[in-house]
């Protein structure tokens, strides 16, 4: 018996949870349909890559996820979308909340024209998760951190975050996205202005914040789609096709149109 419970333990733990789930999702700008019946489960703790040809609309759908498609005017969305099973689009839902619990960082670093320390500090400090400075450094240094960026820059906080290489604004803005102590962090093309080392040190800070995170990446590049995820989804012309293991998705595809694109004949 108490062997039993104990396997039923070691499954729960093993089993990971879904953290967002998607359901016959359409978006339209205006006339024009970019997702057509997206259903996809994304588990916590798992880092899931976006990745088709240009214009599939692995951006828009990852838009969905945190709300930032409400700020284009044209775009409507149909369908429904869960975190920890409840309706992100369901009235009562603020989207500023949203976005604190379901983080972005994007292509380009944007950094505030603030301070490296206010880049980071500014989230805690708007939701009201610090109260006083040695609270608020305390968050600040956790998350420069946890970004793999504290080294570099702890001598230098009141410095403006726009003067840091690319490599050093894109952890910021990852800092910037994990100080809020999100779930979820989506993320579009995060290494596509970097160069190869500062894209290995995102990967790899990637990976670590799995640990914590639930992440969702948009890649254009399938070896970053191969080392940095656990699953992956591939989108055509706005469907979602293949969803699955990443080593299964690219060893064995099991629609045609994958095969293709992973073997480079389309995109
Ligand atoms: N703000 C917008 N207004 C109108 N159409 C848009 C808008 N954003 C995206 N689209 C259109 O929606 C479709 C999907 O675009 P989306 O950016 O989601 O694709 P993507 O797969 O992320 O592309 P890429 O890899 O090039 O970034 C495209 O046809 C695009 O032109």
């Amino acid at each position: 018996m108490e062997d039993l419970h104990l396997a039923r333990r070691a499954l729960d733990t093993d089993a990971q949870e879904i953290k967002v789930q998607a359901r016959n999702v359409q978006v339209w700008y205006g006339t024009k349909q970019a997702i057509r019946d997206v259903d996809i489960d994304i588990l916590d703790r798992t880092v899931t890559s976006f990745i088709g040809p240009s214009g599939c609309g692995k951006s828009t759908f990852l838009r969905c996820i945190n709300r930032m498609n409400d700020t284009v005017a044209s775009a409507r969305i149909e369908g429904r979308i869960t975190l920890d099973g409840e309706d992100i689009y369901d009235r009562r839902v603020d989207p500023v909340q949203l976005r604190a619990r379901i983080g972005m960082v994007f292509q380009k670093p944007n950094p505030f024209p603030k301070s490296i320390y206010d880049n980071v500090a500014y989230g805690p400090r708007i939701h009201g998760l610090v109260r006083n400075r040695a609270e608020t450094d305390a968050i600040v240094e956790q998350a420069l951190r946890g970004a793999a960026l504290w080294d570099e820059v702890k001598d230098r906080l009141g410095e403006s975050g726009t003067g840091l290489s690319g490599g050093q604004q894109q952890r910021l803005c990852i800092a910037r996205a994990v100080a809020t102590q999100p779930e979820v962090l989506l993320m579009d093309e995060p290494c596509s202005a970097l160069d190869p080392i500062a894209t290995g040190q995102v990967e790899e800070l990637i990976d670590r914040l799995r640990e914590t995170f639930s992440v969702v990446i948009v890649t254009h590049s399938m070896q970053q789609a191969a080392r940095v995820s656990q699953k992956t989804a591939f989108f055509h012309l706005g469907n979602l096709v293949e969803y699955g293991d990443t080593d299964e998705i690219f060893t064995k595809p099991r629609d045609p149109r994958t095969e293709s694109y992973i073997s480079g004949k389309i995109g």
